[in-house]
């Protein structure tokens, strides 16, 4: 993770490659990167985007998933769920500068910031269902807050991937950016939040969203169980194995 400061900005660029998926090492990594920022009394907004060209996150990473250790599935889980609710809690102001595909895990982490750009011609969405999986709860509240429940129920039953353009047609992404503006436009964006008082914004944000995250938080046991349950039973297991393939597949043909 490139983690540097601009003034009162945090700017954090993913760059794990060579797609940005989600680790456990990488996932703690980006959780001690935010929560550091997000202690840090001189930074008032942090803008996320990805230093490889074409990919802002594959996601979580399948490999975590695919015949896995079950203690370390757990801690992983763990991680993942601590990601959100540092980002979807988040006191400062975060702009997501989407600088390339968004699949899953990389999509919600986009979505839990406050605002989104993003560069024409990639795509983006909670494409779990493609790989025979189910996006847990805090995933689908989030998407449904973002896009509404009948937009986000179909997206999330399909997998489906928007292009940039559908994306910008249904609010997953707020704004359309060329690649070499992206953080110009950021941080553009990052000072009309700033324009207002940070404690009316960050109340109203908590309005908004803590409902959701004292969800999880009441749940989060229960939803590491579900996850491991979930993901170690067979069928899921050769679900993931034969999606995995098929990535294979697409690269050498
Ligand atoms: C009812 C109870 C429910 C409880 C909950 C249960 C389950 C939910 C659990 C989790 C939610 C899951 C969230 C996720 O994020 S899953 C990850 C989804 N991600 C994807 O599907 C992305 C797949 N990748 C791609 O589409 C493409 O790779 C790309 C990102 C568009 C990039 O394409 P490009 O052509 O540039 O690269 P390659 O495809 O050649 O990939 C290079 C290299 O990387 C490997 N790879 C790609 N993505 C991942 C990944 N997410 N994890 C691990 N590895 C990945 C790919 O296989 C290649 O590897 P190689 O060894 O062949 O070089």
């Amino acid at each position: 993770m490139l983690t540097f400061k601009e003034s009162c900005i945090g700017v954090m660029k993913l760059s794990k490659p060579p797609v940005n998926s989600l680790n456990l090492e990488y996932l703690t990594e980006f959780n001690i990167a935010i929560e550091k920022l997000e202690n840090d009394k001189s930074c008032r907004g942090v803008i996320i985007t990805s230093a490889l060209p074409k990919i802002f996150s594959a996601g979580l990473d399948i490999l975590e998933m695919y015949q896995p250790n079950t203690d370390r599935l757990r801690q992983f889980w763990t991680q993942v769920q601590q990601l959100w609710i540092n980002l979807y809690g988040s006191q400062v102001a975060t702009v997501a500068a989407i600088n390339g595909h968004a699949p899953a895990g990389g999509c919600l982490v986009s979505l839990s910031c406050d605002y989104r750009i993003m560069a024409p011609n990639y795509t983006i969405g909670l494409n779990e269902t493609q790989l025979g999986i189910v996006a847990p709860f805090w995933f689908s509240d989030t998407i449904t807050n973002t896009i509404g429940f009948r937009k986000a129920e179909r997206a999330l039953q399909l997998g489906y991937m928007f292009t940039t353009d559908e994306a910008k047609a249904c609010g997953l992404i707020d704004k359309i950016v060329p690649p070499d503006q992206i953080m110009a436009v950021a941080h553009e964006e990052m000072k009309k939040m700033f324009a207002v008082p940070d404690f009316a914004r960050q109340i109203t944000k908590n309005q908004c969203r803590k409902q959701f995250i004292d969800k999880l938080h009441a749940k989060r046991d229960a939803d590491t169980d579900n996850f491991v349950n979930f993901i170690t039973k067979d069928s899921i297991q050769k679900a993931m194995g034969k999606y995995l393939e098929s990535l294979k597949k697409r690269k050498s043909g």
